[in-house]
Order: structure tokens, then sequence, then C-alpha cells
């Protein structure tokens, strides 16, 4: 059995207050109104959509029919907690809600999980749907089966979820439901008949998706009487509670006080926090199999997104299904000012307890000092990385130009036990093995989904070749749309694929990439030499076909950024020994306080220190002096 909280009008007042948190577990963990559940009136659901299609109005709606919010505010995006989400719009975490529903005179409890839609957070959907049986396939039914509608489907056939098709936004004027269920039907084989239609907006139909979601998906299959066994989708730092992770659980029970233990280590801990999202904490005494809950051991109990959690006498049987996650770009990451390293190194700690989709490791460069080499999943999770360290730690941090990571095969025996294997992650080309130990380099690639209006299926399809792709069979989805692939380099993708896309489609294709594995590549270490000196920092890794115009605009680029100094510059890119680009800077006689002489001496003293402190900013290669920001702008495309 199951304890659930029946009054939320209460915590509603004073939801997100840590502090209140605090005193409310107290109060509520001894003697709330609580009231028993069986698993089989549990349901765990998600809603997946392309982005835009209104997933979190959706959950907005839900969750005014089940009365954790008042009606009337269309716009409130509930889920959507984080400053980022708010000002640009989109979800970036999955949050969980659960929901307290009565059908047919039954009580249910409802557990959903608000999803993002960004491609970049795909890692985040996946790992939500490990707790769920079902998903609520949310298509526009304005726009129709987007590249994003494909990729979620696909997700949730491979997990063996029951799928409710659902059109939303019915209520807009140009909303064709007839032609977008004909598009479920020719692109996934749903039948029209299967599919709800709502308007999220107006809270049209959402009572008929609740009842779809009681009767069509089924409860969790789960082991109620064997040990406990949890694993863990989330992770969250809270500051005077630790750790906090949402944990499903697989079997059975948790109760507040339990002795537990994590899978990845021998050391117990006790529960201190146990509580239900709704989407503010509600405590609970105990939770059982079936269940997703918050789950806290204190602030030395730890805890990470795939760890599993289990009681002391559980034996190390099933493992748990949350997928690891393949970063697609990597960026340094460094503190504006060296003494500000501890601030900085502490808030990305707890951050990325929060967004556990980032890899760190410590990195360094003598032009920027100590910093990170940090991992993400794509170009708007880094932006949005950087963006939350700001706003929510007040972490100003430099970033590098972001580039993708690559593989090669090494030789010779004692290198491959260097390296602890033939294969090596290479995630930034300053650490490229020796290229005479490298017997063959891959590439990252990407399968990606674009479905656009088939006038410019000609314009897509240049796009793609230009970008090195190779085309799969395509497929119509009606008579307007066409659904094209191709397997792309990641290189090519991650930078500016999606905003040249929608430029020559006016806006109308959307596009989605799903990960293709390493495959060889003809690729090639190009270095940059100034006046005969390699500058580690900007080696790249480029493909064939890109080194010319690579070399060319690199040192061009580079002759702009680099003041003149009192020698002569030469810049080249150099690939084996050969020179392919070459660029010379004038030598320049600089006196910052010439024309002062015989002049005030306060406006020479200051003039001095200015140029002094602008040196110290400078990194210097053959005694040339090189402004900083170079390092972090000339790679950038
Ligand atoms: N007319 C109308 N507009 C809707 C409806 N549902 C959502 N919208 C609007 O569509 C836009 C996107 O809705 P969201 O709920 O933010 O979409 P989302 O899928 O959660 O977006 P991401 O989290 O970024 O993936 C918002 O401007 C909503 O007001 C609906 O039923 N009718």
């Amino acid at each position: 059995m199951v304890y659930v909280i029946k009054n939320t009008c209460f915590l509603q007042i004073l939801k997100r207050k840590q502090f209140f948190k605090r005193f409310l577990w107290r109060t509520y963990s001894s003697d709330s109104p609580i009231q028993p559940i069986d698993v089989k009136r549990i349901r765990n659901f998600s809603i997946v959509a392309h982005v835009d299609h209104g997933k979190s109005t959706l959950a907005d709606r839900l969750l005014e029919i089940t009365g954790v919010i008042k009606p009337g505010n269309e716009n409130a995006q509930v889920l959507d907690q984080l400053q980022v989400e708010r000002e640009r719009g989109i979800t970036v975490k999955a949050v969980t809600a659960s929901l307290n529903y009565s059908y047919n005179n039954e009580p249910y409890l409802l557990n959903l999980i608000d999803t993002p839609g960004h491609v970049d957070f795909s890692n985040e959907v996946v790992r939500s749907v490990t707790a769920c049986q079902g998903v609520v396939l949310l298509v526009d039914a304005n726009e129709g089966i987007q590249a994003q509608t494909v990729a979620v489907h696909s997700l949730a056939k491979r997990n063996d979820l029951v799928i409710l098709p659902t059109l939303n936004k019915v209520d807009l004027p140009r909303a064709d439901p007839e032609k977008v269920k004909n598009q479920l039907k020719s692109v996934f084989k749903i039948e029209p008949s299967d599919v709800l239609q709502v308007s999220a907006k107006k809270g049209w139909g959402v009572e008929e998706l609740l009842k779809a979601i009681i009767t069509r998906i089924p409860p969790p299959n789960v082991d109620t009487t064997d040990h406990f066994r949890a694993h863990i989708i989330d992770t969250w730092h809270d500051k005077y509670r630790g750790v906090l992770c949402l944990a499903y659980i697989h079997s059975g029970t948790l109760k507040m006080g339990q002795t537990v233990k994590w899978k990845s280590d021998v050391k117990q801990h006790t529960v201190k926090y146990l509580a239900l999202l709704r989407p503010s904490e509600e405590s609970i005494t105990e939770a059982m199999a079936g269940q997703v809950v918050m789950v806290g051991l204190g602030t030395k109990g730890g805890g990470s997104v795939g760890d599993t959690l289990l009681s002391p006498e559980a034996t190390d049987g099933k493992d748990t299904t949350v997928p690891a996650v393949r970063h697609m770009v990597y960026a340094g990451i460094f503190p504006a000012d060296q003494s500000q390293h501890t601030q900085l190194s502490d808030s990305i700690k707890k951050l990325s307890l929060n967004d556990s989709a980032v890899s760190v490791a410590v990195d360094s460069s003598p032009a920027l000092g100590q910093g990170w080499r940090v991992g993400f999943l794509g170009l708007l999770h880094l932006d949005v990385f950087t963006q939350r360290l700001l706003q929510e730690y007040k972490a100003e941090a430099i970033l590098t130009a972001p580039s993708v990571p690559y593989k090669v095969k090494v030789k010779g025996a004692k290198i491959i036990k260097h390296y602890k294997g033939e294969d090596v992650i290479v995630t930034n080309p300053m650490q490229l093995p020796d290229v005479s130990n490298i017997v063959e380099y891959y590439e990252p690639f990407v399968i990606g989904t674009i479905i656009s209006p088939v006038e410019y299926i000609g314009a897509v399809n240049t796009l793609c070749i230009d970008r090195r792709g190779n085309p799969l069979p395509s497929n119509a989805v009606d008579d307007q749309m066409t659904m094209l692939q191709y397997i792309l380099p990641l290189s090519e993708v991650v930078m500016d694929f999606h905003d040249t896309l929608k430029s020559i489609t006016s806006g109308f294709a959307s596009f989605d990439y799903q990960d293709y594995g390493f495959h060889p590549s003809s690729l090639v270490k190009m270095d940059i030499l100034l006046n005969g000196v390699i500058v580690d920092e900007l080696t790249s890794i480029v493909h064939i076909s890109r080194l010319e115009y690579n070399a060319r605009t690199l040192t061009a680029r580079l002759k702009e950024m680099i003041p003149r100094q009192m020698v002569q510059v030469a810049i080249q890119a150099v690939v084996g020994g050969k020179v392919l680009a070459r660029e010379t800077i004038k030598a320049y006689r600089k006196d910052v306080t010439a024309k002062l002489y015989g002049g005030d001496i306060t406006r020479r003293k200051k003039l001095l220190k200015q140029q002094a402190e602008g040196k110290k900013k400078m990194r210097s290669v053959a005694n040339i002096k090189i402004p900083r920001n170079t390092f972090i702008d000339v790679l950038k495309r």
C-alpha cells in the first residue's frame, strides 16, 4: 500500500520555499491525512512531442483538473520553473507531478513526467520514459507530424510503451485534425479511431484524455513483496538537505528512516526525506514499487542519475535501465579570473548534479589557466548550462569554441598501454595522440530526420550533400510534406545546420537527429604556427575536404585578431609539415605614451597601467602577445 496525502491547498501556498519544505516534512510525515492506494491504480506516463506542440500547457490543464492549481490561467506553465525555461519558453528539465484523480469512484495516482521538446534535451526524455508505462504522443493539429514526433514515437516503441496519439490545438482555426490523423496513419500506422483530440489551451477533451490514461495505459508491472530496489532518474541539489533524487521504485517498499545503500557503494544510509512531487513536495512516510518519489539521504548521502538504491538485503539482480548519455559537443570552461576558480568549481559541481547530462573533466591551458573540459548534448544545452551558471549560481565563465569528440585507433604496445586500449576518444584536439602513432581516425555520425514541405526538397538535399551527408530512403508524410533521412557527420550538424535549414525552408522544415556512432573518416590534425612555433590551443581536427577552406579562413581571422607587434608575425596553417595557408602581420612599434612626453605625469602613469593590465590578459608564444579572446573566438564559426 502507498499512502497519499489528500490536502494540497496549504502546500500550494508554501511551495518552492526551502525553509517551509523542511518544516512541512516534519509536520506532514507524522500526522497527515493519508489514504491507501493500490498499485493497480497507479499510472506512470509522460507527455512527448515536438518542440512547442503544447506539452507544458497540457500539463497545466492536467494539474488544474486534478486540483493542484487553480483554473483560469491559460499560460501558467507551472512545470517550467527554471528562469531559463521561462525566458526562452522551452522546457529544459523533466519535471514530475503526482496527481490524484478519481475515476468510477476509485482513487487513482497519476505520475506525470513533463519532458523537454528540444533535441538537445532528449536524454531527459529517454530517462523519463524508463519510469513510464505509457506516453501521450502530442501532435499539433495545425503543424502536423514534425521531425521530433518521429523520434519520440520510435523511442516509445523501443521502450514498449503504450502510445496515446493525441492531437492538440484543435481550437485553432487552421487546425486540420483529419489531415494529421491521415499523417499518423501513413507514418506510424496509427488508426484514426485511436486518436484523441484536445485543446490544451482551452481545456477541451482533457477529461477524456485522463480517462484514456487510466483505461489504456497499464499499471506498473512490479513486485511489491521483494526487497526494495529503485533506480534514480534525476537528481538536484538542495542547499540544506544535500542531493535529492527522483527515484522509480522497481520492487519492495521504501519507508522514512529505513536503511538503504547505493549499488555502487557498500556504505549504508538512512532515508531522511521521502516525498511525492505535485510538483511541490508533499512528504510521505512510505512508498511502494511502481511509484516515482523524491528520496533524500542527507548531506552525505549522495546519489547520481543511473545509480540503483537498494535495501541492504537485496542482491544485485536486475540492472537499471537508465541509458548512458553520449556527449555531442565539448567546450573548455574557464573562470574569467583565476581568483574565481574555487567559486566556479563549486557552482559547476552543483549545477552538474541538477543537469546530470554534462560531463566534467579538469582541463588547463597556458592561455586561459585552470579550467574544465565539459561535454554537452548540443549547443543549446551548452548555452542553457552557462546561462544557468550565471543566473542560478552567479558564476561567470569563459567558454572556448565547442568541438565534437573524435576517436582514433593507436598502435604500439607502449602507446596502447599508455591510453589503456587501442581506441582513444579525443574530446580536445590539443590532446590528440602523436599522429605517427595513429592508425585510423573516426568521426561521430548521426541519422538526421528532416520533415519538409515538398517545394523545398531540392534545397534541403543540396544542404545535406554540402554537409557531407549520405541519403537514406525518403518517405511521404502526405501530399505536401516529405520525410528525408541522411547520415551526417556530427561536426557538420551541431554548429549551424538547424539555423541554415530553417532559413532555406522559410522556417517550415523540422530537424531531429539520433546518434549513429563513430565511423572511419579522412581526418587530419591541423596545427597553427606563429613564427614557426605551434600554438596548442589552436590545433583542430579537420576533414580533408574542408582542409584548404579552414586553413585559409583561420589564418585570415588570426591576422585580424592578433594586434601588430614589435616583430613581424608569420601565421601558418600546417598539416604534416606542409604549409596550407600563410598570413603575415607587419611589425609595428607601439609606445602608448610617446605622444605624452613632457605631458602630465598622472596621465602617463594611467596609460602605462592600462597597458600593463592589457598585457596580463595576453598569452605569449614565441615572443608574440596574443589576446586571450583570440583562443575563445577564432575557432567559432
Ligand atoms: N491555440 C492553442 N495554443 C496552444 C495550445 N496548447 C499550447 N498552445 C500554445 O503553444 C505554445 C507552446 O506551448 P508549450 O506548452 O510551451 O509547448 P511545449 O511543447 O511544452 O514546448 P517545449 O517545452 O519547449 O517543448 C504556447 O504559446 C502555448 O500557449 C492549444 O491547445 N491551443
